[in-house]
């Protein structure tokens, strides 16, 4: 039986990074992947597939032009599933393509197969073909990942009524579309869809949506959204989905009210991908959502030679996050440990408009009782956001009266997700207010609101306690 230092069940962002980090310590590695090619859910049906698709819809629809030509605009009039397909297909090719030259290039061995536990050390895999392998790891990383939450009651058909792994397939794109949860996919796929002009109502039983993210933020988003006549229905819970006789769909809520649409996109969370994998055999039990508790600084689990990371270990659930993860599991485990993680890192929303933040929320400050000042700054106060017919967009600071920190950096609109890492590098390298307000930045830029913002929280909280006294 092939014995490797470490195996790593799936292939997306945590495993293909703590394969290729054990690989670089010279470790023999072993990645098993059940799906046809290598990247996991981030390559063929979550992060990738979905940010490809907005930024084709963008460019299609000429969204990013519509400040100047006005809300009819379009730079193709007839937009097809088969349009918005076809870039799709290019870039999932390309980082299959970059992610199987990694693998080979460092030495990284891979499986094809279903993997299951037959003891701690020891995985049974089921090739594609029927034949069956076994190979042992001294360490074994679980970087298996989530699949979407899919209820019994729930008769979904792929076309008409889907989960977020069908609606890449569809074959036209709907005149009008109902999304059963405003959670992150929810939302990145509603207001993408209502880029392309489909009447979109969205259903969440909270009373709102994303409140992990500062409120002033949702609030501004949640006004564009609701102007450009999206429904959004919160505080009501979609209870039953079916299709009648001319091939709509009707979702009826609790209250009694009854929607209809011609399609129907139900993205009320996901599940761990781990009842395949015989846990029994190797003494770990998942939670009901199929997730596994780790040690969140080593990402080790309650048998030692076992790690987990990414989804399937729960929040913050994003391929970034899922990455450093797996790179941290893979060094511990071939006893290489890693630095401790910098305090925060952005979370990158891709909905229309984007939205990004890092670090603490308004609410959060108020409820730590920390004495702070906001500055914000609209895009459209910069010379950048002129030129580029910019209406919208916001990005809001916020910074302790007492050490004049920065404590949170939360942003609104276009180029959100990019401009976010000046933030994030400032508030993990403690820079205070003045970082913004002494420093120059290229003009025109997007970049500028960070130099706006600043000064107006600057502007309320008075010079440099120490300035103050040698003037
Ligand atoms: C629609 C959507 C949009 C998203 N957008 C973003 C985004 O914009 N930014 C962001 O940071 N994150 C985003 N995410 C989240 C991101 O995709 C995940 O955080 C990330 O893919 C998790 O990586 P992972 O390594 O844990 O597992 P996954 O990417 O889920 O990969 C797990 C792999 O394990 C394989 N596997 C499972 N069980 C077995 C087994 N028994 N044997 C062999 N192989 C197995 C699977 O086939 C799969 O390939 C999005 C997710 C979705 C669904
Ligand atoms: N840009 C990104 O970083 C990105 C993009 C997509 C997904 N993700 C990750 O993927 C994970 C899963 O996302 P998700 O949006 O599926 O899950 P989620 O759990 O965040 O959201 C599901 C939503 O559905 C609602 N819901 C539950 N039952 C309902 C019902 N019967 N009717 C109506 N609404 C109902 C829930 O209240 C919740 O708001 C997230 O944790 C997220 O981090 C990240």
């Amino acid at each position: 039986m092939q014995q490797y230092d470490l195996i790593v069940i799936g292939s997306g962002p945590a495993g293909r990074r703590a394969a290729i980090q054990a690989a670089k310590l010279e470790k023999t590695v072993l990645v098993i992947e059940r799906g046809g090619h290598v990247g996991g859910v981030s390559v063929h049906t979550g992060t990738i597939p979905s940010k490809t698709l907005r930024e084709t819809v963008l460019n299609l629809t000429g969204w990013r032009e519509r400040g100047f030509y006005g809300r009819s605009y379009r730079v193709k009039q007839q937009i097809s599933a088969e349009d918005l397909r076809r870039r799709l297909l290019i870039t999932l090719d390309h980082e299959v393509d970059v992610l199987e030259h990694q693998f080979n290039r460092n030495r990284v061995q891979q499986l094809r197969g279903m993997a299951k536990f037959r003891d701690a050390n020891t995985l049974e895999v089921t090739k594609d073909d029927g034949e069956v392998v076994h190979v042992r790891g001294t360490s074994i990383l679980l970087a298996v990942g989530t699949r979407p939450y899919r209820p019994a009651h729930i008769d979904f058909d792929g076309q008409t009524i889907l989960d977020s792994d069908d609606i890449l397939h569809i074959k036209d794109v709907p005149r009008s579309m109902i999304v059963i949860g405003a959670g992150v996919i929810g939302i990145e796929y509603a207001t993408i869809f209502s880029a392309l002009d489909t009447v979109v109502t969205v259903v969440e039983p909270r009373d709102g949506m994303l409140d992990f993210i500062d409120k002033e933020i949702v609030e501004d988003f949640t006004y564009q959204l609701r102007d450009r006549n999206m429904k959004l229905i919160f505080g009501q819970t979609a209870e039953k989905v079916e299709k009648d006789e001319g091939g709509k769909v009707r979702v009826t809520l609790k209250s009694g009210r009854v929607l209809g649409a011609e399609m129907v996109l139900f993205a009320a969370g996901r599940v761990g991908a781990t009842d395949t994998l015989n846990l029994e055999a190797c003494g770990l039990v998942a939670d009901s959502r199929g997730r596994l508790k780790v040690n969140p600084e080593t990402f080790q689990t309650d048998v030692p030679n076992i790690y987990a990371a990414g989804d399937v270990v729960g929040f913050p659930s994003l391929a970034s996050t899922s990455m450093e993860q797996g790179r941290i599991a893979a060094r511990h485990a071939v006893r290489a440990p890693a630095q401790d993680p910098p305090q925060y890192f952005p979370y990158g929303i891709y909905a229309v408009p984007e939205i990004s933040t890092c670090g603490l929320t308004e609410e959060e400050v108020r409820q730590r009782g920390i004495p702070y000042e906001c500055g914000i700054a609209h895009f459209r106060e910069t010379s950048r956001g002129h030129i580029m017919g910019l209406e919208s967009g916001m990005l809001k600071m916020i910074f302790s009266l007492k050490t004049r920190r920065l404590l949170g950096v939360h942003i609104v609109g276009e180029g959100a997700t990019e401009l976010v890492h000046i933030g994030q590098a400032v508030l993990n390298l403690k820079g205070t207010v003045e970082y913004f307000v002494e420093n120059t930045f290229n003009y025109p830029t997007l970049a500028e609101a960070y130099k706006i913002a600043g000064l107006d929280a600057w502007n309320r909280m008075g010079e440099l306690p120490a300035k103050k006294a040698s003037a």
